[in-house]
């Protein structure tokens, strides 16, 4: 193929570069995206699809098995193996063949092969055969290149070649024993599915189950992988590892004890995919996240853009918020600011105007799908202090909600908000518990919105759902 010239360049065709290349097209530029592995990237087959569909199945189980009724007509066990099949389905047995249609009908070229700038406004791309194409960008090259598992320097762990997310999202067989070391949102989430699925796992959390979330839900999530016979190991770490022979995975833990695996996971965070990228041909340093300015575009170390504005990054790879939903919206802006500029337009870079991506800041939504399920949006009660808000928390049992009681015999669950008492609007909420993840986007629409308090008690929450948790938030903070 032959070297071309587009409007824009996107290196990495995952959910965020595609959605760029999506939105200048839209635009009326022409884009072309560049991809090492499959169209779709990360979440499609290694991460949020695949780890959603192992899960989802013994979320049903237990929903049913909590209901009497519907108890009584679950007769036999989870079929791991139609779970596997599912996933599979989930992470389109590892094709992109559906993606790159969609790209097609997008009117978005596809060139498959590792991108790297070469120089401004160049990229690079060398395909599996060996051969290079020159892709000359007359507006701007987009970094989409998203994140990969961190491996931390633990003695003897490289050589025992343990599973990253990626094996646990894609395995085919489920281990006996899982070892995991790290706590946050991958290991909640896979020591749950893994749990579910039958393994015996045990969870070295050094700084806890999900720290970054407020304190009750990483305990209502340990209670409950205690319960589902998980052992939950907080403030123990992984000082050596070894595998033997036979495949057995042997730990030696800081405080001397040890633990025995036929599988170890990893899950301790990411690292961002900029070694090799070409990002020394511009004065960057290859390996490291990239920053931005609020309309994405990569800005050195003086805050400046990098040579006249032309590199944007955008997903994953700025670290702003590691997740699709936040990538995306990240590439929406990104792709109209790419084409406004190229225009030249006006440019709404002001506060939740429509070319910067103010929500990653302080509004961005989340759920663990974990057993309870942890939906969260905006700051924690720790966070907003640390941010110096003058906050007042409030606090509800879940399940004294009539909907919650109806829709499962022994519902557990929490809710927490935080509110900005100087400006009397929410800037916080978590909610833990069975089917809270349809719970949050209206939380997140009241912290984005700053919908004042008293407007928010004429927001009805329908009788008898577990909505009507906003209610008694509202009625425990009190009405002025
Ligand atoms: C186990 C796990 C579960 C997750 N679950 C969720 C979830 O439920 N919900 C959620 O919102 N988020 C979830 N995430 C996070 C989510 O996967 C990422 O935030 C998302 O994939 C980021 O998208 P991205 O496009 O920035 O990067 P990626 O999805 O990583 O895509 C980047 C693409 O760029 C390609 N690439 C990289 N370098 C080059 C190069 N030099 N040349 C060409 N191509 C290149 C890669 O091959 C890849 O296809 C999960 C993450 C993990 C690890
Ligand atoms: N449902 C979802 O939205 C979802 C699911 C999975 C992943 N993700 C995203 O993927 C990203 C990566 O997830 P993750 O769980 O790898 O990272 P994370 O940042 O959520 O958690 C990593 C954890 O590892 C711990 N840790 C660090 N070094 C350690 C060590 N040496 N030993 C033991 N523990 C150690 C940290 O305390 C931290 O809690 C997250 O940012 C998350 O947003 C999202």
């Amino acid at each position: 193929m032959a070297n071309a010239t587009y409007d824009v360049v996107v290196i990495g065709a995952g959910p965020v570069g595609e959605n760029v290349a999506d939105r200048v097209v839209r635009g009326g530029l022409t884009a072309a995206v560049v991809e090492r592995e499959l169209v779709g990237g990360e979440c499609s087959y290694w991460a949020c699809m695949p780890t959603k569909a192992l899960l989802r199945s013994a979320t049903a189980l237990r929903a049913a098995r909590q209901v009497p009724g519907a108890r009584e007509a679950v007769t036999g066990e989870l079929d791991v193996a139609a779970v596997l099949r599912r996933r599979d389905s989930f992470a389109s047995d590892w094709t992109d063949d559906g993606q790159v249609s969609w790209l097609a009908s997008a009117g978005i070229t596809l060139y498959r092969g590792q991108g790297r700038v070469g120089a401004d406004r160049l990229v690079e791309v060398t395909r599996a055969d060996g051969a290079t194409i020159s892709l000359t960008a007359r507006h701007a090259v987009v970094v989409a290149t998203g994140s990969s598992a961190l491996v931390p320097d633990i003695a003897g762990l490289r050589e025992a070649v343990p599973w990253t997310g990626r094996e646990a999202a894609a395995a085919s067989e489920v281990p006996g024993r899982l070892a995991i070391i790290g706590g946050g949102v991958v290991a909640a989430e896979m020591a749950t599915a893994y749990a579910g699925l039958g393994s015996a796992v045990t969870v070295l959390a050094r700084d806890g189950v999900l720290p970054q979330a407020e304190p009750f839900a990483g305990a209502l999530v340990t209670e409950s992988l205690r319960a589902a016979g998980v052992s939950v190991r907080p403030g123990v770490e992984a000082a050596s590892v070894t595998r033997a022979g036979d495949g057995t995975v042997h730990l030696t833990l800081t405080d001397g004890g040890t633990v025995e695996a036929d599988e170890l996971l990893v899950a301790v965070g990411r690292t961002p995919n900029t070694q090799d990228i070409g990002l020394d041909t511009i004065g960057l340093k290859p390996g490291a996240w990239l920053t931005v300015d609020d309309t994405l575009r990569v800005v050195g170390e003086g805050g400046t853009p990098v040579g006249d504005g032309w590199l944007y990054a955008a997903g994953d790879v700025n670290r702003r918020a590691l997740l699709t939903h936040q990538g995306k919206y990240q590439a929406r802006a990104a792709g109209d600011v790419i084409v406004a500029r190229a225009k030249g337009a006006a440019v709404d870079d002001g506060r939740w105007g429509r070319h910067v991506a103010t929500a990653d800041e302080r509004a961005v939504p989340q759920v663990v799908f974990t057993d309870p399920e942890v939906a969260s949006v905006g700051l924690t009660a720790a966070a907003a202090e640390a941010a110096g808000l003058r906050i007042r928390v409030v606090d509800q049992d879940l399940a004294a909600v009539t909907g919650s009681a109806l829709h499962a015999d022994g519902y557990t669950g929490h809710a927490r908000m935080v509110v900005d008492e100087d400006r009397r609007v929410l800037v916080g909420c978590t909610l833990a518990g069975p089917d809270v993840a349809e719970l949050l986007h209206a939380a997140t629409i009241a912290v984005v919105g700053e919908v004042p308090l008293d407007r928010l008690w004429h927001a009805v929450p329908a009788f008898p759902t577990v909505s009507e948790v906003w209610l008694r938030l509202l009625e425990a903070y009190g009405r002025s």
